[in-house]
């Protein structure tokens, strides 16, 4: 069978190709020479499948689409403290280019304006890195998120450097703040360079899985970031990474994203997909005018949307039943999918409501695929509660979902290796 998500972005291309609004950016002349009937979707799962249509290796230059994964490396190369000190996380409602900084503190109000990501960029590498060091930081982090080596486009940089005065001012604003405490024109030619970089709408997808995936690159492997960071990240992307766009963008698509002025556009679903879309005609944002119209079609057509979400907890109790009788009789409470603490509210309850009359109680887990912390603490505290009030508690747990199960205080769990052992006769003497 041919998978059919390729065809439905073929199909979502052409619902957009007929719209020929806005233009390419024009302030680097280098951009306005786009070929603008250029057009992408790409979609990149969190285990690394890749699907396409379009111009999906057509390269581009990143541009705004680097502020995040910038931030992140700064983040993760200088602690979260010392970027906070520097750039704030409020979303300034601006154009991306606004001259503008936090009353009083002088800091930029968020990293994915041009303020707040010429600071980023000179968060990045350990303090007093030199500016090439900074920059094959730069290079080798925004690769580690591509998987691929990424190179720079030497005309763009060129041209946008003839024409930088504006960032070139910010620049020398946030020196004379003590935000930047290097040589302002030497960062701004960095974070120049890193807007530089080539990519392709199949680049910034993967790019986009990693975070989704917690800042492991779904299709190497290697983990880029730490998930802290990734939270961050995203929050930011989805408070500030559309500029004066981010409300409409954040009600009516609801996907942590960041635009560049070459056309690339990126949304991170966490824990699902990362998505790009390429073409090169801007709204008056400077966002991609076809991009912005595919995003707000996948994510109704898909339900992609962050703040609908199905009920995580409903199914989590497969099933809950009594194998055996008597005093051998053991309830066996099998538990399924991916348990946070919603589920484990549910678990917490079906053991209040259910579990007393029998001495011996297992917690199935075979078909659980996740536990977050809170989740194991409420099932822990669940097998500790059980155990004072006179209980066996055994956990079948193929898969060490609940690795090193100590409840602590007077609970016990027995690990037991499948649900045939649960068998009365077969069970572990206790
Ligand atoms: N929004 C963008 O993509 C802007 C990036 C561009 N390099 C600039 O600094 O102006």
């Amino acid at each position: 069978m041919r998978s059919p998500i390729p065809d439905y972005l073929a199909e979502a291309l052409s619902h957009v190709v007929s719209n020929t609004s806005g233009a390419p950016a024009g302030y680097i002349p280098e951009l306005a020479t786009a070929d603008p009937r250029c057009l992408a979707a790409v979609f990149a799962t969190v285990d690394g499948e890749v699907y396409g249509a379009g111009d999906v290796d057509a390269p581009f230059t990143i541009q705004s689409i680097s502020k995040p994964f910038v931030y992140a490396l700064a983040l993760a190369d200088r602690g979260f403290d010392a970027v906070l000190d520097k750039v704030g996380v409020e979303p300034s409602g601006e154009a991306f280019n606004e001259i503008s900084l936090e009353d009083g503190t002088g800091r930029p109000l968020n990293p994915m304006i041009n303020a707040g990501a010429i600071t980023a960029h000179s968060l990045t590498g350990a303090e007093g890195i030199d500016p090439a060091g900074r920059m094959a930081r730069v290079v080798g982090g925004l690769s580690a998120f591509a998987g691929r080596r990424l190179e720079t486009d030497e005309s763009v940089w060129a041209s946008e450097m003839e024409h930088a005065h504006r960032n070139l001012a910010i620049g020398h604003m946030l020196r004379s703040h003590d935000i930047l405490t290097d040589d302002p024109h030497t960062v701004v030619e960095g974070y120049i360079r890193q807007c530089s970089l080539l990519v392709s709408a199949r680049d910034l997808a993967v790019m986009a899985a990693t975070l989704a995936n917690g800042g492991v690159n779904p299709c190497s492997g290697e983990r880029v970031v730490l998930a802290p960071v990734v939270r961050q990240v995203l929050s930011v992307m989805s408070t500030c990474g559309m500029y004066d766009a981010a409300g409409d963008w954040a009600t009516q698509v609801g996907i942590p994203a960041k635009s560049g002025v070459a056309g690339g556009l990126i949304g991170a679903l966490p824990g699902q997909i990362g998505i790009a879309t390429f073409s090169p005609r801007l709204d008056p944002h400077g966002n991609s005018v076809r991009g912005v119209s595919l995003f707000e079609r996948f994510s109704s057509d898909m339900g992609l949307h962050l703040m609908e979400v199905p009920p995580a907890a409903r199914a989590v109790v497969r099933s809950n039943h009594v194998v055996g009788t008597g005093p051998d009789a053991v309830r066996v409470l099998q538990l399924q999918g991916g348990i946070r603490f919603a589920g484990g509210e549910r678990v917490v309850r079906e053991a209040v409501e259910t579990l007393g009359a029998e001495p011996r109680v297992a917690l199935d887990l075979t078909m659980v695929s996740s536990v977050d912390d809170v989740a194991r603490r409420m099932l822990l505290e669940v097998a500790r509660r059980l155990t004072l009030e006179g209980h066996d508690v055994y956990l079948v747990d193929p898969d060490s979902m609940l690795p090193d199960p100590d409840p602590g205080d007077g609970g016990r769990v027995i690990v037991v290796a499948d649900l045939d052992t649960l068998d009365p006769q077969r069970l572990p003497s206790t």
